[in-house]
């Protein structure tokens, strides 16, 4: 039995958590742990090591079940990944000859005759009688579409080549009858992504945004199925060449009884998460409890910071009091990792995410009330944002004090409320200068791997400080946990919403 020393700094860090979820899985199948704590003097809890004792088993080796390709860091991976994709070939088609008539029987009887003629004259034949001959069947297409049902890229870190299926080839004697069909075509190769997929060509061009459920793309077309070809003597062609088209004239025909090959092309998706709402804090603010208390979502929460390594997305139901038009203030909520400084030079979780935002018209600044410097780490939040690209400031947005239920948050609540509520100018842009479509295309999307920060073109933009952009269109002090002030939170949340809503229909008015 062989013993493994680690030392672990806490066992409720990221890295004690990384140990514990994915060693198991990665080697269990060979070794098997157990796990003591070695205080100093005996005692426990004292800094220490843990002892992870490993022996080897004899694992049953599973044929069926391939052990799953270790993605050490998934966050880093569930919204990019580069695939090949190939399209099938075309099925080949035949070189035919015309039947021979018997040459054994010396006189054909009258009905044998006529049964000869009827059977030639069951050729298929265009329109204006010359015969059609069966072809190879297309090659499958390959097709990108957004599926509702798919919330990241992972699965095809799993698979990086897709090949659709060659067409059939003429399934041929060498002989024409009239049995004789097309190949058959092989079916489209359909390849789902998450709905917010940008689907580009590696290092190159953009092909698509599945912004919406059920949009798709064709990325290669199969290959055209090969023709087929009578093949006849020399003192034959002349006649025949005015029945068919394809007759044989010289070996280059040939080439076009191949079927075409498929087309292979390199991609590289990018999903950006598609929400109305992100909601953006330093980590351990309570985004993900405030998740869980307003929607169905269930996202991972732990008092460790960056216990949201992924976006999870949860849906707002609309406002009952609005009646019927509730259904206009239904939203979809972003919760995304926790940001620290230095988030848009790619520190922490950070710059991977801070793309998500793109698509989302409000944000919701979570701030952890009771923490030592809340009008800091709100400053720095909004530092992050605007380093990484300024539009986001430009955005409407609610600041929620979060953890009021404690007493250093709620002691200084109204200072907080008054002095956050403060930060920024009075006046909110005249013409609504966001809109998603706006600043999807405003952002060139070289910028999803640019290791700087992105800066706008516009000079203004750039100069411009915090102070310089709007205040916020509220500020609530709230606890998510222990839900208290959660209808006065939502009220704002929906409130602002509706005026992003309006600023937008008044976009599209005046365009
Ligand atoms: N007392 C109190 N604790 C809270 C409240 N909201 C969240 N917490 C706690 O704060 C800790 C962090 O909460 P999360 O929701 O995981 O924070 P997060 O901002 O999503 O953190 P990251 O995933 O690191 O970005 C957890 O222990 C929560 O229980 C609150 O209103 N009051």
């Amino acid at each position: 039995m062989a013993c493994l020393v680690v030392s672990i700094p806490s066992s409720s860090s990221p890295s004690s958590r990384l140990l514990n979820n994915s060693a198991p899985s990665l080697l269990c199948n060979r070794l098997f742990f157990s796990r003591s704590f070695k205080g100093q003097g005996g005692h426990p809890k004292k800094a220490g090591v843990y002892i992870l004792k490993c022996g080897i088993t004899k694992a049953k080796e599973s044929s069926s079940t391939k052990p799953a390709p270790f993605i050490s860091e998934p966050h880093k991976y569930f919204d990019q990944v580069v695939i090949t994709v190939r399209s099938g070939d075309g099925g080949h088609g035949a070189i035919l000859s015309m039947p021979q008539p018997n040459q054994r029987t010396p006189s054909k009887s009258p009905a044998k005759h006529d049964k000869e003629r009827k059977k030639k004259s069951s050729y298929k034949r265009d329109f204006d009688g010359s015969l059609i001959l069966p072809m190879g069947g297309h090659g499958g297409d390959v097709v990108i579409y957004a599926d509702e049902g798919k919330d990241s890229l992972l699965e095809l870190h799993k698979k990086s080549r897709y090949s659709a299926k060659r067409g059939g080839n003429v399934d041929a004697m060498g002989v024409l009858t009239s049995q004789l069909r097309d190949g058959l075509a092989a079916p489209t190769l359909r390849i789902p992504v998450p709905v917010g997929t940008v689907v580009k060509r590696k290092r190159g061009k953009l092909l698509a945004d599945l912004a919406q459920p059920g949009e798709e793309i064709l990325i290669a077309r199969g290959g055209q199925g090969g023709i087929s070809l009578l093949e006849m003597p020399e003192h034959k062609r002349k006649q025949l060449m005015a029945l068919t088209t394809n007759v044989m004239r010289d070996d280059n025909d040939k080439v076009l009884v191949l079927g075409q090959p498929g087309e292979e092309v390199s991609l590289e998706l990018i999903l950006r998460v598609v929400a109305d709402v992100g909601l953006v804090g330093l980590p351990n603010a309570g985004k993900s409890t405030l998740l869980a208390a307003i929607t169905l979502a269930k996202p991972d929460i732990a008092d460790y910071p960056f216990t949201t390594l992924m976006p999870n997305l949860g849906r707002l139901d609309g406002d009952p009091s609005l009646g019927a038009g509730k259904y206009t203030s239904e939203a979809t909520l972003a919760d995304l990792p926790g940001l620290i400084e230095g988030a848009h030079l790619g520190k922490g979780l950070g710059r991977n995410f801070l793309r998500h935002l793109r698509r989302t018209r409000l944000l919701v600044h979570v701030v952890d009330a009771a923490a030592e410097n809340p009008v800091k780490d709100y400053r720095t939040v909004k530092e992050e944002l605007r380093m990484y690209n300024p539009e986001y400031l430009e955005r409407p947005y609610v600041v929620l004090l979060n953890k009021i239920d404690l007493p250093e948050a709620f002691d200084r609540l109204p200072s907080l409320i008054q002095e956050i509520s403060e930060i920024g100018c009075n006046e909110i842009p005249s013409e609504p200068e966001i809109s998603n479509e706006k600043v999807i295309q405003s952002l060139p999307l070289d910028s999803e791997h640019a290791t700087t920060p992105l800066v706008s073109p516009n000079r203004d933009q750039k100069e411009k400080e915090i102070e310089d952009y709007s205040r916020p269109l509220a500020v609530v002090g709230v606890s998510v946990l222990k839900g208290i002030r959660i209808n006065e939170m939502l009220k704002e949340i929906r409130a602002a919403l509706r005026k992003c809503q309006d600023s937008n229909k008044a976009l599209e008015l005046s365009m």
